[in-house]
């Protein structure tokens, strides 16, 4: 049987425990892939929440803690407040061999001396206790657990820890459930819960529905008994964190990027899918469009959206020298957006994916397409990401996305391009037999969108893949040369 959670209620409060756990996490955590701040040094942490799952003097300890890890800013500041991130350490006399490959360090100093800690998600015991704790809706300390009551969580599902590379952490649970735990934590309402928990509303189909949440309230003597809204609360420092969301697992999935490159190497066609993947798209959208509200923008609203195209376009030709030769070819993308807005021209805006490419779509055992991962770009702050956005964001997100595939092959793949215009095609034309609208009706749209895009795939590359920054390179030479012509 799962722990009794509702038990562990104790909020530590040792003022020891961080400072014991300080010389451990100085040197574990900066190796974590989700870690965000790499390459910049960990000065200290302060704790901003510690709860007691299990007691840490206990056989098994095990505590959530909240942690901001202190680092200077990437212009060498040590102003920066540093990022907040979720941990769940458990805390052993001696760590069993299976756990081995979970361990951060044994503590030499402090209230947990002498003691081993380690990734608690390892432990089958934490993920079945945060399991146990979503279907029973506790309350621990100022963690809250929610679940929608209309899905069935059945007990004793065998959990495993997810082995995908991932900005997070997840734990599959019998491939049934899979809870995903957001590890750079931010106040306030996160899009990977609340555009899914919209979808679901609206009985889309194309995304997994949330079968359950966890939540950190940390205003002072909140009271949650009865709130069911965790969007309420008018100061974003004093709304709760989401912590993470368990939803069905889409069984025996593979990601449209694994397949899109399995059909590139056997050079077969990917057109049927990718038309798919656009009236997947489409249904998203509207069902989005339905959910929330949608705005008109007019040449107001995009002369700063063009201003903040060309600032980005600026930032990275300073960062990376290779694109300096194509900026005013690019820039004049985003110029002649301004220019048909001046004219009058207007866009609709709605919520959107926000970061949307091959590997954020799953084709289940039965060819059935689903979009994961609304969490839109995290390097962004939470209420620029929930902002409504032309649907063409995402469009020119899969576009690029398919050009990506066909330029990440050997060279010697017979006609890639082909393989990726007809991709781009046939996904447009799926979008527009479910939108209405084929998206290629708005040529200067999509130009301005696909371009600010591959901006930012050759700032992500240079800085986290530069063996891969010829890709979007070779994207920057078509779009300038397109311009050009
Ligand atoms: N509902 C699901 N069913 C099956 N696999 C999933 C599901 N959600 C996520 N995954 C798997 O987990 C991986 C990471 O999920 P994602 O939401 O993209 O997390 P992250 O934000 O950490 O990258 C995905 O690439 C996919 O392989
Ligand atoms: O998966 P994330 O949401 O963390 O997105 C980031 O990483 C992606 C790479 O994993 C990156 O996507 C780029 O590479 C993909 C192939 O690996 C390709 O399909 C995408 O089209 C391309 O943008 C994404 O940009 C970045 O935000």
């Amino acid at each position: 049987m799962p722990e009794a959670v509702t038990r562990a209620t104790t909020v530590t409060t040792s003022p020891g425990l961080l400072a014991s756990l300080d010389p451990l996490l100085r040197e574990w955590l900066p190796r974590q892939r989700w870690f965000a701040g790499k390459g910049r040094p960990v000065t200290g942490f302060s704790l901003v929440a510690a709860t007691e799952l299990l007691p840490a003097g206990s056989r098994l300890g095990l505590l959530h803690l909240m942690v901001r890890a202190h680092q200077p800013d990437a212009q060498g500041s040590p102003t920066h407040p540093g990022d907040c991130y979720q941990l769940l350490i458990g805390v052993r006399e001696v760590l069993p061999p299976r756990l081995a490959p979970a361990l951060i360090g044994h503590v030499e100093q402090g209230p947990l001396a002498g003691r081993t800690v380690f990734e608690a998600l390892y432990d089958p015991r934490c993920a079945d206790l945060l399991l146990e704790a979503i279907r029973t809706r506790a309350r621990i300390g100022a963690l809250r657990f929610e679940r929608d009551g209309r899905q069935e969580i059945r007990e004793e599902l065998v959990p495993r820890v997810a082995t995908a590379e991932q900005s997070n952490s997840s734990i599959i649970y019998g491939d049934t459930f899979i809870l995903k735990l957001l590890r750079r934590l931010v106040p306030g309402v996160n899009p990977d819960l609340e555009l899914p928990l919209a979808l679901a509303r609206e009985d889309c189909p194309r995304v997994p529905a949330p079968t359950g949440w966890l939540l950190a309230d940390l205003a002072e003597g909140a009271d949650t008994s009865d709130r069911s809204d965790f969007a309420a609360g008018a100061d974003p420092a004093e709304e709760p964190y989401v912590l993470g969301v368990l939803q069905p697992f889409v069984r025996g999935a593979s990601d449209g990027w694994e397949l899109a490159l399995r059909e590139l190497a056997k050079s077969e066609d990917f057109a049927a899918e990718a038309r798919a993947l656009g009236r997947a798209t489409a249904e998203v959208h509207t069902a989005l469009a339905r959910a929330l509200p949608t705005v008109t923008l007019g040449h107001p609203q995009v002369r700063p959206l063009v201003e903040g195209m060309t600032e980005r376009l600026e930032a990275t030709a300073q960062a990376v020298p290779a694109l300096r030769p194509y900026v005013p070819a690019l820039r004049s993308a985003f110029d002649a957006l301004a220019g048909l807005a001046a004219e009058g021209h207007t866009w609709t805006a709605q919520r959107v994916h926000g970061d949307l490419h091959l590997g954020q779509c799953l084709r289940s055992a039965s060819g059935e397409w689903s979009l994961i991962d609304f969490e839109g770009e995290p390097s962004k702050p939470l209420t620029e990401r929930r902002l409504p956005q032309p649907v063409v964001r995402d469009i020119a997100g899969m576009l690029r996305s398919f050009d990506y595939a066909a330029h990440s092959v050997p060279s010697a793949t017979p006609r890639a391009g082909d393989w990726a215009d007809a991709c781009r095609a046939a996904y447009c034309a799926g979008y527009g037999e479910v939108a209405g609208v084929d998206p290629r009706t708005e040529p200067v749209l999509l130009r301005a969108y696909e371009t600010d895009k591959a901006v930012y795939e050759v700032l992500y590359e240079a800085r986290h893949r530069p063996d891969w920054l010829a890709v979007p390179m070779a994207a920057v030479r078509r779009l300038a040369a397109d311009a050009s012509s």
